[in-house]
């Protein structure tokens, strides 16, 4: 696509703002329908569109028309085959591009529509009202631009026009969007030396004329960092030739104090006017502290994706069939844990240094270190889907989730992810779930206990399994053995009494475990 858009800067003689498209007939290419209109970019009108032939749950989505200009036959033909090459990415911060097509001498796209408008209103809003963005927030948001970028420069794509007008939120997730001037590169030397972008957040190399390639957009980046933490571009002046000085030849900003020197360390790395001397967006990740706060990040997604999977898990089966009183009231408890876990995700961001520090005294106490490929995002995308609030949409979404969960577990034991996620020593004791049932200890590294199946058909299987009675017997002696902290010798001499096989006992303890689980964020007992 840049390269069309880059003949078509290049060919519209005609550079005046494109009139708008009245689209007549109810469907535009057979399935999208206006909804309203968003605003207008450099090319054109963008509109919130629904796609009548989509899934449920994603109708909603964005025309960009792009006024074809004088292009010849060639030229739509190769900007098609571009926007072919940008269907293809798939990226949690990334604005999914899904078609292009020609309709009534426009040449449209279709992306995906970030409710959350631009963070560039985000940042006027929080201006308006006299506030400043918190330190985690800002973090948050600047390491998935940062994976996002990663995840662009690492297939030789640049996005050349990076700035807060250029980055959506969906669910509070970053996603970067508007690739139309960004470029595929050829090769890794080959510079993109159109001049594009905005002024304010283009590098001096790129102002220069000296080329632009992947650091030009580290330098945005930064540009973008800066005005989150002080709500004003980096580098501005009365009119362009007084930024385009300070750019080239100004001082490199600095973040007011109340920001961590780290942080402006970072930022001021990416600020450094010679290009090979800022970091790529793939060393920043793993500066120790975004590698840091990275992973506390990680552990409040699995604590919402974990809610979310479950949660929905029941609400869908609640669809589908009539529920028991018992289940109405799992619901009820998890409907509670789940406001729980987002307050508890807000409270942690509050205390987030202090809990920071706390999990790296815990962890490196009492586990090995996670060790991840934190750029391996496909990995993650079941968690930042369901950190917005796109539902897991199938069994393979919350299998998904559920092999991370174990992966991330030193133990391999799926409830093992809270037993880690507690950065207080005291109340990550608590959770800790000792196997004591040697017939079902992991002899394998099978995932096996994180399974909504598991989880919530666990009650009525032992059931059918022990019968009623012996169920019962067994949940009430292991709820008091649990909270009295009896020996596992003990536990087991009794049950082995009871029931015939003792590894029965295990799936009510995991049932336990989880009620457990549930019940102390209900009561409001914050696992960090
Ligand atoms: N995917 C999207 N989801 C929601 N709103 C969007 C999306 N893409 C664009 N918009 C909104 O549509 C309007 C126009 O966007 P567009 O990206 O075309 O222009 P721009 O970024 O303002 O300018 P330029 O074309 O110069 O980059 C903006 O208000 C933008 O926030």
């Amino acid at each position: 696509m840049p390269k069309f858009r880059e003949r078509l800067q290049a060919k519209d003689v005609c550079r005046e703002r494109p009139s708008p498209t009245v689209w007549t007939g109810n469907l535009i290419a057979k399935r999208y329908k206006i909804q309203k209109k968003l605003g207008s970019g450099s090319f054109g009108m963008v509109y919130l569109v629904r796609d009548e032939k989509a899934r449920t749950g994603e109708e909603e989505k964005v025309l960009k028309e792009i006024s074809v200009g004088n292009l010849g036959p060639n030229d739509t033909v190769q900007a098609h085959q571009e926007a072919q090459l940008l269907s293809q990415l798939q990226h949690p911060n990334i604005v999914k591009f899904y078609s292009s097509f020609l309709e009534q001498d426009k040449f449209c796209i279709i992306t995906e529509y970030c409710e959350g408008r631009d963070l560039d209103c985000k940042v006027e809003e929080c201006k308006e009202a006299g506030r400043t963005f918190p330190e985690a927030q800002i973090i948050e948001w600047f390491i998935q631009l940062l994976l996002g970028v990663h995840y662009m420069h690492a297939r030789r794509i640049l996005h050349r026009d990076l700035k807060t007008k250029n980055v959506f939120l969906k669910n509070n997730v970053i996603k970067i969007g508007d690739f139309g001037v960004s470029c595929f590169l050829m090769g890794s030397c080959d510079l993109a030396t159109t001049f594009t972008g905005t002024p304010y957040y283009m590098s001096p190399e790129a102002l220069s004329h000296q080329g632009y390639d992947s650091k030009s957009d580290i330098w945005s980046l930064a540009c973008i960092l800066y005005e989150m933490c002080c709500l004003d571009h980096a580098f501005s002046g009365h009119n362009l030739l007084s930024v385009m000085m300070k750019i080239v030849n100004g001082k490199t900003p600095s973040l007011p104090e109340r920001y961590s020197e780290e942080l402006n360390t970072i930022m001021q790395s990416m600020l450094n006017k010679n290009p090979s001397l800022r970091l790529s967006a793939t060393e920043i990740l793993r500066v120790k502290f975004i590698e840091d706060h990275l992973q506390v990040i990680l552990w409040l997604l699995f604590i919402s994706a974990f809610f979310k999977v479950h949660l929905q898990t029941l609400r869908d089966r609640s669809e589908v069939q009539k529920m028991t009183p018992r289940e109405r009231m799992r619901l009820r408890k998890l409907q509670d844990a789940d406001e729980k876990a987002r307050k508890l995700k807000q409270l942690a961001e509050e205390k987030y240094q202090e809990n920071h520090k706390r999990m790296q005294e815990f962890r490196s106490r009492n586990f090995q270190q996670v060790n991840i490929d934190v750029l391996n995002m496909g990995l993650f995308q079941p968690f930042f889907n369901s950190f917005g609030d796109q539902r897991m949409q199938n069994d393979f979404e919350a299998k998904q989730t559920a092999l991370l969960i174990f992966k991330l577990s030193s133990h391999g034991r799926s409830f093992m992810c809270f037993t880690e996620i507690p950065e207080d020593p005291e109340i990550a004791e608590q959770y800790y779930y000792e196997d004591g049932f040697e017939s079902c200890s992991d002899e394998s590294d099978e995932f096996e206990t994180v399974d909504e199946e598991t989880v919530y058909n666990t009650c009525e299987s032992i059931t059918q399994k022990m019968g009623p009675a012996v169920f019962h017997k067994v949940y009430d002696y292991l709820k008091d053995a649990r909270q009295k902290h009896m020996k596992e010798t003990e536990i087991k001499e009794f049950l082995s009494r009871i029931v015939e096989r003792l590894s029965d006992c295990f799936e009510v303890d995991q049932l336990l475990y989880f009620e457990e689980q549930l019940e102390l964020l209900t009561i409001g007992s914050p696992p960090f």
